[in-house]
């Protein structure tokens, strides 16, 4: 580990790294969700792509829309504050069990660093094949909240995030996301990654400014 990561890891600030801003105490589950929670969450991400890229007749459409709307009422009645909810909650889960967060597996998650890998689906396809520009920086944004959060800072809000597509990124197609903390100054933390295919050819890098949040800031 280099000396600037460590100096980085934040624990000279135990009582902000508590704190964590004005944000409620988030937690990782401890199961998961439970044993069905995770075919749930896929079976809503296979219902995304499919909302997508089918064109039922009209009989189908109806039936589908009546089931639907069967599932919200089902789960209408369960809705949980904040932090309680386990999508996004649920480490052992692609893309921690989130519909938001690309359902992607994390590989690595240290203070060296955070690695990711996974397929950009239909539903985050843009047009001809690709992934969606508005994906890119999703996918980056949240890996660097863990990358920031493995390193031991408090939680933070990103201040700015530039992304450079150098190649088309395709859907369906496996692939690696990589990045780090590259310095850390008082309450800014300067984080870049990169994001590459199965042969290592790059496909769209980023960096971005994390800044610490002070007491109550929402
Ligand atoms: C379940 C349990 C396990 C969890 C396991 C971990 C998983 C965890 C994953 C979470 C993943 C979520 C990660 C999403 C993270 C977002 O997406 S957050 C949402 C998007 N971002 C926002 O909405 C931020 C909106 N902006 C703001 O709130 C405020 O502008 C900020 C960023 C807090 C900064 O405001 P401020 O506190 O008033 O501070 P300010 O003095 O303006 O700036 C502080 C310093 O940063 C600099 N700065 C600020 N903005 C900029 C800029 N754009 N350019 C250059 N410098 C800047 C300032 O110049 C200043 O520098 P210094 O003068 O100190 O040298």
């Amino acid at each position: 580990m280099s000396e600037r990561v460590e100096r980085g890891r934040g624990r000279g600030d135990v009582d902000d790294y508590e704190q964590h801003g004005g944000f409620p105490v988030y937690r990782a589950t401890e199961d998961d969700g439970g044993p069905d929670f995770g075919r749930l969450v896929e079976a809503l991400r296979t219902i995304q792509d499919l909302g997508v890229s089918t064109a039922p007749p009209p009989d189908v459409v109806r039936r589908a829309a009546e089931q639907a709307e069967a599932l919200v009422a089902l789960l209408e009645p369960h809705r949980v504050p904040e932090g309680q909810q386990p999508g996004g909650r649920s480490m052992g889960l692609p893309g921690r069990g989130s519909l938001l967060m690309m359902p992607w597996t994390v590989e690595k998650f240290d203070a060296t660093g955070v690695r990711s890998t996974g397929v950009f689906r239909r539903f985050h396809m843009g047009g001809n094949g690709a992934a969606h520009g508005g994906t890119l920086p999703l996918l980056f944004d949240d890996l660097f909240g863990m990358i920031t959060h493995a390193y031991g800072r408090p939680i933070s809000r990103t201040g700015y995030l530039h992304v450079n597509y150098r190649k088309i990124t395709p859907i369906d197609t496996r692939l690696t996301v990589e990045g780090q903390v590259d310095r850390v100054d008082g309450r800014k933390t300067f984080v870049s990654a990169r994001l590459v295919d199965a042969e290592g050819t790059l496909l769209a890098d980023c960096e971005a400014l994390m800044v610490v949040l002070l007491p109550g800031q929402p």
